[in-house]
């Protein structure tokens, strides 16, 4: 029986940010990338990160993402599953368009994203607890992607029903009711399957937030999680879509449903999200990444890759140490960068490489 996690066995990197042609050997267990500021040791785990989300956690253009002056990105990966089965993952730009393969088919990017699992804390991640619900909304749907395989096709007849329905909203002549209640049905029965399953989800995550929120930040007694569905729960979508398309025919778009849905963190001694110091955000954002992961591993049986950028600059070094502690214990692959090696690091088996103006060379 293999061990019960994903690992990335090799990475290849052309065309990213820095990197213009980077082959990366990799092992089990925990690898760092140190380097000056700049070096290109973010990059590596963004090239990760898109195997898995098809975008980056960095906001900003997707062009920036392509090294100035080339004409196409690549990241191919190898990566070995809990059963030992070895996936060749690849994934390209050219120009606009992004290709995806698996074992060298051509392959959606949906099914890419749905055939490996990289989670990443990174300077960033707090904006999933101080920040807009659109940041929340895609890391749950990310998470109810990876364990509910009717998901994807409710989100996508969704996304497509609400695109009409706005179009019909800001047409120059005024749409008969007619043109509006078919894509009106399509939003109330794809947001009754999108809802359902997020609401499961969340209640699957519950018990590993509450372990991860009591192992990080005990001080703040219990947790709790709510969610709000996006429309008013005393009544169905299509009756308030049918019922409010006045005002949304003023606001020019559509104004409830899953695509305004949100959720929340809300601690015993910190009933407001002011009362978090920014550290604390951080290490709550922190507890919901490991929580997904934990929960993708019960669900799937295999953890996923975790990637922690700036660790050592992101947490205290008691927070660094149990993070990695705990997923040393687990076992999963951990990518962890910083202008030196974190001191927490030092005690425990860990691959260290090199990264200077793009060049990444082994240490250890
Ligand atoms: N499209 C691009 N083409 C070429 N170089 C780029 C592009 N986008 C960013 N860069 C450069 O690539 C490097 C990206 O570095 P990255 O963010 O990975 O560095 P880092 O080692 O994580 O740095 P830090 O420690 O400062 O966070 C920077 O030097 C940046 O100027």
């Amino acid at each position: 029986m293999g061990r019960l996690l994903m690992w990335l066995e090799s990475l290849r990197i052309r065309g990213l940010r820095c990197l213009g042609d980077a082959v990366i050997p990799l092992q089990l267990g925990v690898t760092v990338f140190a380097g000056a500021n700049g070096a290109g040791k973010t990059s590596i785990l963004e090239a990760a990160f898109l195997l898995s989300h098809a975008r980056s956690f960095r906001s900003g253009a997707k062009d920036a993402l392509l090294e100035r002056g080339a004409e196409a990105l690549s990241v191919f990966a190898e990566l070995r599953h809990a059963d030992g089965c070895v996936r060749r993952l690849g994934l390209g730009r050219q120009g606009a368009r992004w290709e995806a393969r698996i074992d060298g088919e051509a392959v959606s990017l949906s099914e890419l994203v749905g055939e490996c699992a990289v989670v990443c804390f990174e300077p960033g991640s707090h904006a999933l607890i101080a920040g807009g619900a659109e940041e929340r909304r895609r890391y749950l749907d990310w998470g109810v992607f990876h364990v509910e395989h009717e998901f994807m096709s409710a989100w996508r007849r969704y996304q497509r029903a609400l695109k009409q329905r706005n179009s019909l909203l800001r047409a120059a002549s005024a749409a008969p009711e007619a043109l509006f209640l078919p894509w009106e049905a399509e939003l109330d029965a794809t947001a009754a399957v999108i809802d359902r399953l997020r609401t499961l989800y969340l209640e699957a995550l519950r018990p590993h937030i509450e372990q991860a929120m009591a192992g990080l930040l005990p001080e703040l007694g219990s947790v709790e999680m709510k969610y709000r569905r996006g429309w008013s729960e005393e009544s169905a979508l299509g009756d308030l879509l049918a019922s409010q398309r006045g005002r949304d025919l003023a606001r020019g778009h559509t104004t409830m449903g899953s695509h305004r849905a949100d959720w929340s963190i809300v601690f015993e001694h910190a009933p407001q999200r002011e009362h978090l110091s920014r550290g604390q955000e951080k290490l709550t954002a922190l507890g919901c990444v490991l929580a997904q992961a934990a929960l993708y591993a019960e669900r799937r049986g295999e953890w996923p890759v975790v990637c922690l950028d700036d660790l050592a600059s992101e947490l205290d070094k008691a927070h660094q140490a149990a993070v990695v502690n705990q997923l040393r214990s687990v076992g999963a692959q951990v990518l962890v960068t910083g202008t030196e090696v974190p001191e927490a690091l030092q005690c425990g088996p860990t691959q260290v490489f090199h990264v200077e103006q793009g060049r990444i060379s082994p240490l250890l």
